[in-house]
């Protein structure tokens, strides 16, 4: 696809929070092109129509449809009089904006009957009312519509209609949380398609319109096939916007100027399979480089005195700033200690996660394509520019090659401690690291890592935990060389606070979870204890081997199993406010993060040493 026909990029007002005025400055500042006024926050604002059509312009926005008009079609002579004077003060509020189509969702009405001629027949009138305006009207199949409620139903109804002013209007909520195939889409010629509203959606189980109304996600933060069904929308002709429609409970009580950022992102994404060369591909990455944390003075010493205990060497100081490297095989933290503005919960943080990239300055590069914050940073003579970008909640993602022969490798900055390497307790490297996320922001942490750093996200899993419902959400690479874990409070949290506010967590790899956690007890490691109660219940549930179960029960390892493999993992108890570590044990290619055990883990960490 050129250039010239990159489709325009649109957003309806109802997606964001705030004042009409808030929505539209947010949008524009994003880079949209046009805005779906949503009626409802034109009706609170206290600009007229004509004020608003002018403040659109002003931002460079074109208004590219006025919406909802509900409950129109299929009605006795007496509603459709009283509809038609409705649609005509309707029209006279477009002409003011600027609009010049109108969106009519499929009636939900008690007064309507199921009667698709009639349907046709009043929405043909209603066509030739605005044509004669220079206005259109765009009809919506929704999903839970009373008579019509599949796009195909609606295309029938604009066919047999059969007016210039009357097309269809496209939702990929609609068609695709009913399951209804797209393929159908391709016999809708290009121009009947007057508008295309995206959102995506996770997979639930509930009722369509509670699903529509509270759970929609941007592109790429759900579970639908929205880029196969751009694809076949524009596969018809359709030269118009694709514009966001999405309500969610979260989105509308965010800051709009950043929901508005995270709304282009996914558009921009979305595009990427479809227009191919608007983004630099996504560079391959190979593993966790390190992870640095954050470390105020009462926590630095537990930290490190913690690392050493996990048999870990203190084995580089950095040349000009006070942060240590700490290493063991392939697993490395970094330990700051450089004073902070903005400290977050408590004396550890974790600041910065560095993946391995093939092509670090291009990772950045696309990220920066992708509207993600490129983080300055200060760099001495001779040390290495680490490319590095902000996640959604702050966290600085490093993008780096360790390999010694590595140009401008960021090992060059430390300067060797001289310290004897301990004897390894079996850490050989990072499988992931594990981040809570502010409630506003998990859905666009997913998207972010998703698009950004190129990686697959899993489906989100959701646990009862001690202190509230906790959902996660893990991407990975498509070979799991690197893994993050997004975990977030399902509910807003209130004042009722747990020990561990949001923790954040490194897990290391071991070959022998058993013999290393023998190992650290030895060592005087500080790892958590689990209740005797779990293990009674995994035998219960799971029934492994008698001696594993005794030799888990003495080490407090955990155990998870299932069609993918099976999982040994222990934990260190908290160190310094929120961070803790955890080492972990693949069998037979298990996939997942034991978070069956994650409730366990969380109250063991309230209770340590009960
Ligand atoms: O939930 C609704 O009422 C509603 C309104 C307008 C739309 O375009 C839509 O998809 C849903
Ligand atoms: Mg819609």
């Amino acid at each position: 696809m050129s250039t010239a026909e990159i489709p325009r990029h649109g957003i309806a007002t109802v997606c964001l929070s705030g004042t009409l005025e808030d929505k539209l400055t947010a949008a524009a500042a994003a880079g949209f092109d046009g805005v779906e006024i949503f009626e409802n926050d034109l009706v609170c604002s206290p600009a007229s129509p004509a004020r608003i059509g002018g403040l659109c312009a002003e931002l460079g926005l074109s208004v590219d449809l006025y919406q909802p008009f509900r409950d129109f079609e299929a009605v006795p002579p007496d509603v459709l009089a009283a509809n038609l004077r409705r649609a005509e003060r309707k029209f006279d509020v477009m002409e003011q904006l600027g609009a010049d189509t109108m969106l009519v969702c499929s009636t939900v009405s008690p007064d309507a009957v199921d009667d698709d001629d009639l349907a046709a027949e009043q929405l043909h009138l209603l066509a030739e009312r605005a044509a004669a305006r220079g206005l259109r009207i765009a009809y919506e199949a929704l999903a839970w519509g009373r008579f019509v409620d599949t796009y195909d139903h609606s295309w029938r109804i604009v066919r047999r209609a059969d007016h210039p002013a009357l097309g269809v209007c496209l939702d990929s909520f609609h068609v695709l949380s009913r399951g209804s195939d797209p393929a159908g889409i391709r016999v809708i010629p290009g121009e009947k398609i007057f508008f295309l509203q995206l959102a995506d959606a996770p997979k639930l189980h509930m009722d369509v319109l509670q699903w529509s109304r509270h759970h929609r996600l941007f592109p790429g933060q759900g579970s639908f096939d929205l880029a196969g069904f751009v694809g076949t929308v524009l596969g018809t002709g359709y030269a118009g916007p694709l514009s966001l429609e999405v309500f969610n409970d979260v989105f509308r009580q965010a800051d709009p100027r950043r929901a508005a950022v995270d709304a282009m992102r996914s558009l921009l994404a979305l595009r990427e399979p479809l227009d191919g060369d608007t983004l630099p591909p996504a560079p391959e990455l190979s593993g966790h480089a390190f992870t640095e944390l954050a470390v105020d003075e009462a926590a630095e010493p537990v930290l490190a005195g913690a690392l050493g205990a996990l048999g870990f060497t203190h084995t580089g100081r950095h040349r000009s700033k006070p942060v240590q490297l700490w290493e063991q095989r392939d697993a490395r933290i970094l330990l700051n200690s450089a004073p902070r503005e903005h400290a977050r919960d408590g004396g550890a943080d974790v600041t910065a996660l560095a993946v391995e990239s093939s092509d670090p300055v291009a990772s950045a590069r696309r990220a920066e394509s992708l509207l993600s914050p490129v983080l300055p940073r200060e760099t001495g003579a001779d040390e290495a520019a680490l490319s590095s970008v902000a996640a959604p909640d702050g966290t600085a993602v490093f993008f780096c090659r360790t390999g010694e022969a590595a140009p401008g490798s960021w090992r060059e900055d430390f300067s060797p401690t001289g310290n004897a390497t301990v004897a390894g307790t079996g850490i050989t490297g990072t499988d992931h690291v594990s981040l809570t996320q502010p409630f506003d922001n998990f859905d666009e942490a997913a998207l972010f890592y998703r698009s950004v750093l190129g990686l697959r996200p899993e489906q989100a899993t959701e646990f009862a935990a001690p202190f509230g419902l906790v959902r996660s959400r893990a991407v990975s690479d498509d070979s799991a060389r690197v893994r993050i874990a997004l975990t977030v409070a399902r509910l807003r949290r209130g004042d009722w606070a747990p020990r561990v506010p949001s923790p954040q967590h490194v897990a290391f790899t071991s070959d022998d979870a058993i013999a290393c956690a023998a190992a650290l007890r030895e060592r005087g490691a500080p790892l958590l204890e689990i209740p005797g109660n779990y293990y009674d219940d995994l035998d219960a549930r799971l029934a492994p081997p008698g001696e594993l179960l005794a030799t888990l029960r003495e080490h407090s390892v955990l155990y998870d199993r299932d069609e993918t493999g099976a999982f040994l993992h222990f934990y260190t108890d908290v160190l310094g406010g929120r961070v803790f570590f955890e080492v972990v044990q693949r069998l037979d290619g298990y996939t997942g993060y034991g978070a069956n055990n994650a409730p366990v883990r969380m109250a063991a960490h309230r209770h340590p040493h009960a």
